[in-house]
């Protein structure tokens, strides 16, 4: 069966922000705090880069499903459609994931001579927009006044640093048409990394969760990148910052196509709170992990599971915590 659904009114105020403008620090901690999302205006990132890839990407969905299958089936790399994940997600979209180093990418079917184009369009946009998320999230570090400024920005920058490039394809559904209505293209969640960097083109459909649990949807804007706060950076920030539900609808009559970079630590990179952006006194919310540990995890649950919740300082541990202060009040008052 397919649900029919209505998209959430817009949200006309997303924090848009120049980063070349002195002050635009206060406004990223701002919206990072508030949302969890905003989008950057003035990039320096060239719109023939963008648009090379957008033409590229539309011209490997347009490919025969035995052509696209070539990419290798999304496990999680490669090519998927409808599938999201392997445990049961679906959602109207098809999708080509692909794994970000500092190497060009090496993916096998991107190492055939047709595909030479294609993968140069990747290379150099993943660059690009690496080195977009670098900045921005120096200037959150900064913004937050903390003395090390790379501390979330050596994470991504780093040589071993996981991310991730992801291209997404929501082709028109047909069945909507007569119903007027649209469908799931990709289910609630959260990205798990420390920060996402997308781009769509002009076909609306991103919907961002706002902090009473409402919905609304974002004007789409072909020549911004809009920028979440992933599991990650709101660990790293002890739940300071916000990350993003966010989900897509998917329409009956224009294709949407976006790019996501996910800005990851290195595998063996351990999260944990960082002093700096703790208050005196203030207690860790979250009990260290490795990243990989993290990851491994979170690619085991469904799309919508709140993946963060399992790495919350456990109940248990705040329960003890509680008796050895009662403990410690019992034995001021014998000794008294
Ligand atoms: C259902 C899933 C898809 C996902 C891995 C997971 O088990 C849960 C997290 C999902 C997500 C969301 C953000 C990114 O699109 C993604 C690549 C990621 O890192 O986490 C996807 C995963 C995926 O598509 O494999
Ligand atoms: O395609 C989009 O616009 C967003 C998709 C998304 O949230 C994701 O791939 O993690
Ligand atoms: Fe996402």
């Amino acid at each position: 069966a397919m649900v029919v659904l209505t998209p959430s009114p817009a949200m006309k105020q997303i924090p848009a922000i120049n980063l070349s403008e002195p002050g635009s620090e206060a406004l990223l901690v701002r919206a990072c705090e508030d949302l969890g999302f905003f989008k950057v205006t003035e990039h320096d990132i060239p719109m023939e880069l963008i648009a090379k890839l957008e033409e590229e990407a539309l011209k490997f969905f347009a490919l025969s499903p035995a052509e696209k299958e070539l990419a290798g089936r999304a496990n999680p790399f490669g090519y998927g459609s409808k599938n999201i994940g392997g445990h049961g997600d679906v959602g109207w979209v098809e999708y080509l994931l692909m794994p970000i180093t500092s190497e060009p990418l090496s993916m096998a079917f991107l190492m055939h001579p047709s595909a030479s184009s294609f993968r140069s369009a990747l290379d150099e946009y993943a660059l690009a927009v690496r080195k977009l998320a670098c900045r921005v999230l120096e200037l959150m570090a900064q913004g937050l006044g903390m003395e090390q400024r790379d501390a979330f920005r050596k994470l991504v920058a780093d040589e071993e640093s996981d991310s991730m490039l992801r291209l997404n394809h929501y082709p028109p559904c047909p069945m909507l048409r007569e119903l007027n209505g649209f469908v799931t293209g990709f289910g609630e969640h959260t990205d798990p990394q420390i920060i996402s960097v997308l781009r769509s083109n002009d076909t609306a459909g991103l919907e961002i969760s706002l902090r009473d649990g409402s919905w609304v949807s974002v004007l789409p804007d072909r020549e911004s990148f809009f920028i979440n706060v992933g599991d990650s950076l709101q660990v790293l920030t002890n739940g300071r910052f916000r990350s993003l539900r966010h989900r897509v609808l998917a329409n009956g009559w224009k294709s949407r196509v976006s790019m996501i970079y996910f800005g990851g630590p290195p595998l063996g990179e351990r999260l944990a709170p960082l002093p700096e952006v703790m208050a005196e006194g203030e207690q860790s919310k979250y009990r260290e992990f490795m990243w990989c540990d993290y990851k491994s995890c979170a690619f085991k649950t469904l799309l919508g599971d709140n993946r963060l919740d399992l790495f919350h300082q456990t109940s248990e541990a705040s329960e003890k915590m509680k008796k050895d202060d009662e403990v410690a009040v019992n034995e001021q008052i014998v000794e008294m």
